[in-house]
């Protein structure tokens, strides 16, 4: 089986992907990995979509509510960064932003005068710094090679680090089995409550969440859709009651189920 993810390699997704195919091929942005399982180039991509420290990956968020794909499971996977370097004579790190932001504290404790650079992996910014000496990269250690130095190891601001990634499909594969789910409900209203109803359809239920995100619908300021992940598979009887209920509540708009399916650790 062949995946797509963010590349170049050495990418965090790039490592979650191997855990689900043996052949991985590259895109340098999110939504192109989401385009390329939509049209049917690959059978899989791998997408990060949420951080332990810095939160969801909303482009993802977006690009996944605007296609038809499935969600078949998600990835788990701790995230250690480290700083590399020709040397340390450099003025700028080049990396993705969530892998600046994860590491805000030590870049402003150690290079206060460094200029942030964000690029489209930390595998890109990696690339920057092996082609030019004033440029460090973030990103996993063993991506140093020749020609750079590992510089200083854990740099992230909490030592507990963590990324969820998501193993999309074609829409044709979306499984009911599996102990969590995700839907995207656009409800295309705005009413006292309209949250709480969303919210006691899963609850009377006794469905626990374990996250609800709201993302702009780009349609008019205030309007949102709400990307919500369930712990029960779409087999059981108390989801499907739920969504039923969902569907209700939406009945001015939408509800995109992206499928049910199982969590995978991956460690490295
Ligand atoms: O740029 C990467 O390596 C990615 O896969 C995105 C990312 C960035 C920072 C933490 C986790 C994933």
């Amino acid at each position: 089986m062949q995946a797509v993810t963010l590349g170049p390699a050495g990418t965090y997704s790039h490592r979650a992907a191997r855990a689900v195919a043996d052949e991985v091929a590259f895109r340098e942005s999110v939504s192109a990995i989401v385009d390329a399982v939509d049209t049917g180039t690959y059978d899989r991509g791998v997408v990060p979509i949420e951080n332990s420290i810095e939160g969801s990956v909303t482009e993802t968020l977006d690009a996944i509510a605007d296609a038809n794909i499935a969600v078949t499971r998600e990835i788990v996977t701790p995230i250690r960064h480290a700083l590399l370097a020709q040397s340390d004579s450099f003025s700028t790190v080049a990396s993705h932003s969530q892998a600046l932001a994860q590491c805000r504290t030590y870049l402003e404790t150690e290079y206060p005068n460094a200029t942030l650079e964000a690029v489209t992996s930390t595998a890109r910014g990696v690339e920057r710094a092996r082609e030019d000496a004033s440029v460090a990269g973030i990103g996993h250690p063993d991506n140093a090679g020749d020609g750079l130095r590992v510089l200083a190891e854990d740099i992230q601001d909490r030592s507990s680090n963590a990324t969820r990634f998501f193993v999309l499909a074609p829409a044709s594969e979306r499984s009911d089995a599996g102990g969590k789910s995700t839907v995207v409900v656009y409800p295309n209203a705005n009413y006292p409550g309209l949250l709480l109803e969303l919210l006691e359809a899963f609850a009377e239920r006794d469905i626990n969440l374990s996250r609800i995100e709201s993302r702009p619908s780009g349609n008019r300021l205030g309007d949102y859709l709400f990307h919500i992940d369930f712990e029960a598979g779409l087999y059981e009887e108390r989801a499907q009651e739920a969504l039923e209920s969902v569907d209700d509540i939406a009945s001015r708009g939408w509800v995109k189920r992206l499928g049910s399916y199982d969590t995978q650790h991956v460690l490295y």
